[in-house]
């Protein structure tokens, strides 16, 4: 027998034997019909439902029926029963319901009822009743529990009880096997679930935990790397210090010179060979510590050394605007302090950028931006522009005396040899160029105020940009150009290092950069590094007279060369014909690189002559191109500075209007094979990454680091016009560097320090930036005094020299400005120069160190007669004195450049070491004996 149709028989004994049951209550006693009927009318519940009602009526009525609901043999059925039963159903209620029920059944169990009956005749009808109203409970039993319950409210008879209890018991467990079949499998899959997200998430674990152990061990890795780095600088500095010192071994006795106060004398001269290899020694030895350094700020200070200063200056620096003080155009630009974007702030004609134009008129007025340039043609002499050119350079620099050409006003020299400016009219009939550059910052900060709605004067801080091959004193001449106007600048950003920051802030930029800035008067390379927020510039080059204005230049010589060939008219002298020109030259120059060929026509430039030619792309890319080509070889060094390949560049980002033209980009790209990135707007970088300068100075902007660099290497004189190295180029600033020093010779009371920038071993060779000198040194011996000597350079790249008497503390300083700048020609030249001439500048050096050690002989033998002379002959005396006498001259004119043969000043070394070693060794000893007596 199937357990399908088990079930089936089993339910129908039990409905049959429930049916039998019903009857029997009903005729013992009526009350229990009403409980029934009422129950029976009702709509089929839920067993929840209805353990709820059933509870609520044993509640209220129960007292009075109990014990008459149910009369069971079974007591646990009976409990059962008490829950689920009809009660007070009549005959006639339990007949209607099965009447009711057959037809139902009928429908659903059509086929299977026939095969039923014919079975068994006699029971049919009996058994169908049963049957259906068996099958009626089950088409209102909703659950199978419901089923279930109902099923055992059936009252079995006494001989068949146990077989139906047996019976109900294997259905139950029937269908509790097959629900613990599958509850089973169900829990099992649950539980294999379980199991694999536990295991999964025990294998998560375990990668944290291992991960943890690996921070651990990175974390005490660079604990130990940290401690090594920092050892390591140690270890390093102090070898550079021993090599310098070395080096400095032959720097003897002379006034207004200094040398080392190491215990020097004695040591032997150094061969070239070996001045050679210290060089390149402490050149590595100071480039590993300079990566060293760099390293220690990455770990040690990370990104909190700038947020700490940011921090730090939060309060002083509230806003702090970003100027791009350009030749041509100035932009200002802030960081938003909600989206910390930057933006650039319109002025008043809602332009985003400003000409750097000042202009002075007859009735006093100054004229500043858009307005003085739509004058310009009627007031030449007194409209200054692309005056940045001039800044802290002297009137005879070379590249001066060119503007001084070109230019239609007046460049004259300032009283002490700077380049100045001359106007007609107005007050003041000079300025510098910095106050020039003042009247601009001041525009600019006006533009800033009116845009961010604030009352004059709210605008107090701001970082301006300056090309990264400014020297110190065109750098300290802008910071001076905003104090002039009661600008607080409180940074001087290079601008390919600011428009690094507009190109790499919060974006994925990462990598190395070259910034590629060719403005209006200035061309400027650098290269960075940008990981992390840290913005790395690795070096720089540049020109700092090189830009859109000579390109204007070249084509203004072509218009005017052309009309006077054309016309016999020479226009030069002509300030105003020439400034309508020039206006007409820049226009022609910035059409040509959108079409290939443009009109440069101007009406009546003469009474009755005018200008009308054609001019192509093709034409202006043939006369600008030495210009163009002349940005390569800064590019060149660069790279070289920064160890280097053009390969190695990520991206290169073109800066200042001028790389708009086709020509330049396809010269870059073809040098670095490689196409530019064109997309940030060259005429805005520049401001935008000065205005987040500014945002990290007052703590709005986090996360950004940076790390700029001195273009030049900077040292002082030392003796023999030796220049002693203490800050190579490239080397990040800001930083400080001290070098101790002492007199050269007996009761010097004094020193100079002259400031020297530039890559020659001799300081003839390179750039006098500044001098002062330290007074009121204790006359002591020579070598004795210890002067310590510091260079500092800040964030600017503003030097600051001091000397200080480390005996009496008494410090003397400079900050070193008013000086020339150098020319990028006279930059060249100069490292040119120290290539060529490595050879000569090696055999000078070694010449000059064996003079400083015969010096030194010389000097010990002096001191020598003066204690043991008196326990000489006169006769060795005498030969001691004329020895001294011959070295001295021999000294003289080899300091003079008379004398170079290294030949006799060994020769001479030798001899002098002959007559007076044995001489003074036995006066010596003579003094001791008597002494002894
Ligand atoms: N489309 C163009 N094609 C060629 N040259 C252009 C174009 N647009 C602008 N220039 C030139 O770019 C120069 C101005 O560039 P920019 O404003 O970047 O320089 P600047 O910031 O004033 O100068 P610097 O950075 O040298 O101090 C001008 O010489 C101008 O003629």
């Amino acid at each position: 027998m199937g357990e399908e149709e088990l079930t089936k028989e089993q339910k129908l004994e039990a409905a049959r034997k429930k049916f039998e049951e019903l009857k029997k209550k009903n005729k013992k006693g009526k009350k229990k019909g009403k409980n029934a009927k009422k129950d029976q009318s009702e709509e089929p519940k839920g067993e929840d439902e209805a353990d709820d009602e059933d509870n609520n009526k044993k509640t209220s009525e129960v007292p009075e029926d109990q014990g008459e609901i149910l009369e069971t043999e079974d007591p646990a059925l009976d409990s059962q029963e008490s829950e689920i039963t009809p009660g007070k159903a009549v005959e006639e209620d339990v007949k209607d319901a099965t009447d009711k029920v057959i037809s139902v059944v009928k429908e659903e169990e059509g086929q299977e009822k026939k095969e039923s009956d014919s079975k068994d005749e006699a029971l049919q009808n009996e058994e169908e009743v049963e049957s259906k109203e068996n099958d009626s409970e089950k088409v209102i039993w909703t659950t199978e529990e419901e089923k279930l319950n109902a099923e055992t409210k059936a009252e079995p008879s006494n001989e068949t009880k146990k077989d139906k209890i047996s019976s109900l018991e294997d259905i139950l467990s029937n269908e509790q096997g097959e629900e613990s079949t599958f509850l089973t499998s169900t829990l099992q899959s649950s539980v294999d679930l379980i199991k694999a997200e536990n295991e999964k998430l025990q294998e998560e674990l375990r990668k944290i935990k291992a991960e943890n152990v690996d921070l651990k061990l990175i974390n005490a890795d660079l604990e130990i790397e940290l401690k090594d780095s920092q050892n390591c600088l140690e270890t390093e500095k102090e070898k550079v210090k021993r090599l310098t010192q070395q080096l400095r071994i032959t720097k003897v006795n002379a006034p207004h010179h200094v040398k080392s106060s190491d215990e020097d004398d004695g040591v032997s001269v150094l061969s070239g060979t070996e001045y050679l290899n210290h060089t390149t020694s402490i050149k590595m030895l100071s480039s590993s510590a300079k990566d060293l350094t760099k390293r220690l700020i990455r770990s040690k200070f990370g990104l909190n050394h700038q947020r700490l200063n940011s921090t730090a200056n939060s309060n002083k620096h509230t806003r702090v605007i970003g100027i791009d003080l350009g030749t041509t155009n100035s932009a200002v630009a802030i960081v938003d302090p909600i989206t910390k974007k930057p933006q650039i702030l319109e002025n008043s004609q809602g332009t985003r950028t400003t000409p750097s134009i000042v202009a002075f008129t007859q009735s006093g007025e100054v004229f500043v931006g858009e307005p003085a340039k739509r004058q310009w043609i009627i007031n030449p002499r007194n409209t200054f522009y692309a005056t940045k050119r001039l800044i802290g350079r002297k009137f005879d620099d070379n590249e001066v005396q060119k503007d001084v050409k070109l230019m239609p006003y007046n460049i004259i020299p300032s009283p002490n040899g700077d380049a100045w400016l001359s106007t007609t009219v107005g007050e003041n009939l000079t300025y510098s160029p910095e106050q020039i550059a003042g009247f601009i910052l001041k525009e600019m900060k006006n533009v800033g105020e009116k845009a961010l709605d604030l009352k004059e004067g709210e605008l107090k801080n701001a970082v301006v940009t300056v090309p990264a091959y400014f020297n110190d004193s065109q750098r300290q001449a802008t910071k001076t150009a905003g104090e002039l106007i009661g600008l607080n600048v409180v940074r001087v950003l290079n601008e390919p290092t600011a428009a690094a920051l507009a190109y790499g802030l919060g974006s994925n930029n990462d990598g190395v950069i070259a910034v590629y800035d060719l403005g209006g008067g200035t061309f400027d390379i650098s290269i960075l590094d940008i990981e992390d927020g840290v913005f790395e510039v690795r070096s720089t080059n540049g020109d700092t007279h090189l830009g859109g204005e000579d390109c204007d230049n070249i084509l203004i010589k072509w218009i005017l060369d052309k009309f006077k060939t054309n016309t016999g008219v020479d226009l030069n002298g002509n300030m105003n014909a020439i400034q309508r020109v020039r206006e007409a030259a820049e226009k022609a120059k910035i059409e040509l690189s959108h079409v290939k060929k443009t009109n440069i026509d101007l009406p009546f430039i003469t009474k009755t002559k005018s200008i009308s030619y054609e001019i192509t792309e093709d034409e202006l890319d043939t006369m600008s191109l030495a210009l163009i080509e002349k940005t390569i070889a800064p590019v060149k060094k660069a790279l070289s500075d920064a160890e280097m390949d053009k390969e190695d560049i990520d991206e290169i980002i073109l800066v200042g209007g001028m790389t708009r033209m086709p020509k330049i980009r396809k010269t870059v790209e073809t040098f670095f094979n490689k196409k530019p990135n064109t997309n940030i707007n060259p005429d805005e970088a520049v401001a935008l990454g000065a205005a987040i300068q500014g945002a990290v100075l007052s703590g709005s902007v986090k996360d950004v680091l940076l790390l700029d660099v001195t273009p030049l290497t900077l040292g002082i004189e030392t003796y023999g016009g030796l220049f002693s190295s203490l800050i190579p180029r490239n080397t990040t600033v800001p930083c400080k560097i001290s070098q101790t020093y002492s007199t050269a010779v007996d009761g010097q009371n004094s020193i100079d320090i002259n400031v020297y920038q530039g890559e020659r071993p001799l300081v003839s060779d390179n750039k006098l930036i500044g001098k002062f000198k330290l007074t009121d040194i204790p006359p002591l011996g020579k070598g004795i005094p210890k002067i310590e000597v510091s260079f500092d350079i800040d964030a600017d790249g503003i030097i600051k020299v001091s000397a200080k008497d480390k005996d009496t503390g008494k410090v003397s300083s400079i900050t070193v400005f008013g000086k020339s700048g150098m020319s990028k020609e006279e930059v060249e030249e100069l490292i040119k120069k120290s290539k060529e001439s490595t050879k000569e500048d090696q055999q000078k050096i070694s010449y000059l160190k064996h003079v400083n050690n015969l010096e030194l002989i010389c000097f010990d033998t002096e001191q020598a007669m003066k204690d043991w002379s008196k326990f000489m002959s006169e006769e060795d005396v005498n030969n001691i004195q004329r020895h001294i006498e011959i070295v001295k001259n021999i000294i003289s004119d080899s300091r003079k450049g008379d004398l170079f043969n290294v030949e006799l000043i060994r020769a001479a070394q030798e001899e002098m070491k002959q007559e007076t070693l044995d001489v003074i060794m036995r006066a010596a000893k003579k003094s001791k004996e008597n002494k002894g007596k």
